[in-house]
């Protein structure tokens, strides 16, 4: 089979509220951030399957009959997005020598690529001879979603490029997204990617990814907010690394161990995401009053105690509370936690210095720190001459 050039991009996310509890069932509230992954597939004549992942410092390529030798006597249920193969997840073991429950970024992310092509082609005759480079301006490992910004990546162009769904860019066009059901499709192939990724994932992260904007997250049900105030937000990165997986699988732990203790907390975040979704939306409805953002300020207090009770908090999480309150703003991790990246609040009259001040001492903390825009498209396709040129000159280096 011969594969269809494509590139696309998917933005991260922040989670306002919600995480951990959503993997339990619970709402979440989550925004699309203006930071992206950009992938390029290539068609090849070359018989091998090529990955660059300069983020992450993997470079690697496979024959593609060494690829087809693998898939020998195997089928493959393409209806079945409902779990992981477990088959196909054990060859792939087998094929790479990952070990179960890995949690280095390399064996994640190769896992996920290979676990989507392997699935996407194998109704086709022959797999096929392919390049691909991801390129992310999202940390990774961080909160930020780049697992999800990379499987809804990787599920959409290789999705495209076996025909499963349009390549709807026109002659002329720069970008173009895909129709909903479309969506819908590279959403559960994405998932499919985050459940090597995470262990055990809710759906969110690929959820924004895939539709961008803000959305309301429960039990699989994505409801995108129709309208919102203008939210402004500093997003810090503490540099602290950490995994997703280890960390969902500890929160599990801990409510196997007290369920008592903790399914209350689990209830409590739940309220709390009801609760800033309805605050938002009076804002939107009318003008937004100083009492409102005193509400989101309080909730986020409230759901970073609730995060720590999971035991996901971490000294560099408490640092970035007390440092952002000293000059009267409200943070909360964001994602996984367990260090990665917090969220802070600010109100639409906060003045610039006290912005500029706070993100002086967040620097000086050893933090990276900046004002972010939220509530961008997801998944989009693009032409080669609408990419930006830093991300282009990436590209042509591989
Ligand atoms: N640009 C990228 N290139 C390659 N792998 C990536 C990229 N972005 C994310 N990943 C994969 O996702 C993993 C991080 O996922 P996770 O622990 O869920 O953190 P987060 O989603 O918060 O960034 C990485 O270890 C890697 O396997
Ligand atoms: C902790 C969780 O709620 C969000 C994880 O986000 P991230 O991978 O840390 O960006 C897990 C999930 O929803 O799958
Ligand atoms: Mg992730």
């Amino acid at each position: 089979m011969h594969a269809i050039d494509c590139i696309v991009s998917a933005p991260g996310k922040a989670i306002l509220h919600g995480e951990h509890a959503v993997v339990h069932g619970k709402v979440a509230l989550a925004v699309s951030l203006n930071l992206r992954t950009f992938l390029r597939l290539q068609a090849t004549s070359t018989s091998k399957v090529c990955i660059n992942l300069p983020n992450i410092n993997t470079f690697l390529s496979w024959d593609v009959s060494a690829l087809q030798h693998l898939l020998q006597d195997k089928t493959i249920d393409h209806g079945n997005l409902k779990e992981l193969d477990a088959d196909l997840v054990r060859r792939l073991r087998e094929f790479t020598g990952i070990e179960d429950g890995s949690t280095d970024t390399r064996s994640m992310a190769v896992s996920a690529f290979l676990y989507i092509y392997f699935s996407v082609f194998s109704k086709s005759k022959a797999l096929p001879s392919l390049t691909v480079t991801v390129w992310s301006e999202l940390p990774t490992g961080a909160g930020l979603g780049s697992s999800a910004a990379y499987c809804v990546c990787v599920a959409a162009a290789l999705l495209s490029t076996q025909g499963a769904v349009s390549c709807p860019l026109g002659p002329d066009g720069d970008t173009a997204r895909w129709s909903g059901e479309e969506l819908e499709m590279i959403n559960q192939w994405a998932f499919q990617g985050e459940r090597i990724i995470h262990g055990n994932p809710s759906g969110v992260d690929n959820a924004v990814s895939t539709w961008g904007s803000i959305l309301r997250y429960h039990a699989g049900k994505i409801t995108p907010l129709q309208r919102v105030p203008t939210l402004r937000i500093l997003l810090t990165n503490t540099q602290v690394p950490r995994s997703t997986k280890t960390l969902v699988a500890g929160v599990k732990d801990k409510i196997n161990k007290f369920p008592s203790v903790l399914n209350p907390v689990l209830e409590s975040v739940d309220a709390v995401s009801c609760m800033c979704e309805q605050t938002l939306m009076e804002m939107a409805k009318g003008s937004p009053t100083a009492e409102h953002y005193a509400t989101l300020e309080e909730l986020m207090d409230i759901n970073q105690h609730h995060l720590n009770v999971m035991g996901v908090g971490h000294p560099s999480l408490d640092t970035l509370c007390t440092v952002t309150l000293r000059r009267g703003l409200h943070s909360k991790l964001t994602g996984a936690g367990g260090g990665g990246c917090g969220i802070t609040l600010l109100r639409p009259d906060t003045d610039n210095a006290v912005v500029q001040s706070t993100i002086q001492d967040l620097k000086d903390t050893g933090y990276e720190c900046w004002e972010t825009n939220i509530g961008v498209p997801g998944i989009q396709l693009h032409s080669p001459h609408s990419i930006k040129e830093e991300v282009m000159n990436v590209f042509n280096s591989y």
